[in-house]
């Protein structure tokens, strides 16, 4: 086995806290991510004086100084809970920790469905007032991924189609998917991308569950999120 492969393993975690402890540690990051969100679309937009702009700044750097007194040294890993309850809370797409995330609050059915409705402010923009085609894939692969997992067939990405239909625009979108057929260890998923004017980007992807990952309790890489 590679290092690199060690290493991944070693982030997939039961660290065993209580049901109460994820929800106190949800309640109190919660809101700090969804503030720092905001305030990456507030840095984005601003229009005020200099002088404001610098006051601000300076309250930004001590507010990073307050949280850098103890910090893990990262990336946060996916970790299970005494009950099994999952915590993929620095997950690009979907974490709870995680402010670069939309987020996406994807609801799955175990028999491999998956939907989300969401909103992307102006942080995701590529194109002129359109969604970046980055972060639709990003969009895509997660809600893909996850109905996947719903099912009891999760892996990782081996292979993303997407087909841009229409632009995306920014605002209230809608994502769901689909698995189409398991094959072994991958599983097939469609899927599209929605916005007011209807599909904007289809998708396909192939979930591979990984050598390393063959004949482990798949229980514990398939709770969804
Ligand atoms: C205990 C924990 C377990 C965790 C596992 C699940 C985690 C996810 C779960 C839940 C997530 C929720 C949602 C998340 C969504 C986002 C997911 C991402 O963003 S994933 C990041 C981007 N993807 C990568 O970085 C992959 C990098 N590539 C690899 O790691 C490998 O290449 C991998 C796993 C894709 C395949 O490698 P091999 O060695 O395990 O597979 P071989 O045994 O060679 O092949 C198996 C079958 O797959 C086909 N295959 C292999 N690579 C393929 C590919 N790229 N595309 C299509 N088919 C491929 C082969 O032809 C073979 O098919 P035949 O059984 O013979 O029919």
């Amino acid at each position: 086995m590679t290092d690199s492969i060690a290493r991944q393993q070693l982030l997939y975690v039961q660290d065993q806290a209580s049901d109460d402890e994820i929800a106190r540690q949800a309640e109190l990051y919660g809101p700090l991510t969804d503030s720092v969100r905001e305030l990456i679309e507030v840095a984005l937009l601003t229009e005020v004086d200099d002088p404001e702009v610098r006051a601000a700044l300076e309250h930004i750097e001590s507010a990073k100084r307050l949280l850098r007194q103890r910090i893990n040294p990262g990336p946060y890993g996916v970790r299970w809970g005494a009950s099994g309850q999952k915590r993929a809370w620095g997950n690009a797409a979907a974490g709870l920790r995680n402010a670069v995330a939309p987020p996406l609050i994807v609801e799955c059915d175990p028999d491999g469905r998956a939907r989300v409705d969401f909103h992307l402010g102006s942080a995701y923009e590529g194109p002129a007032g359109l969604t970046h085609g980055g972060v639709s894939a990003l969009v895509l692969d997660q809600v893909l991924g996850a109905a996947a997992e719903a099912a009891g067939a999760p892996g990782m990405t081996g292979t993303l189609t997407l087909r841009y239909r229409r632009p995306t625009p920014l605002g209230a979108l809608h994502a769901e998917a689909r698995i189409d057929r398991v094959e072994g260890v991958k599983t097939i998923v469609t899927g599209h991308l929605s916005g007011p004017d209807g599909v904007c980007v289809e998708a396909e992807g192939v979930f591979i569950l990984p050598r390393w990952a063959r004949g482990k309790d798949s229980a514990a890489v398939s709770d969804p999120a």
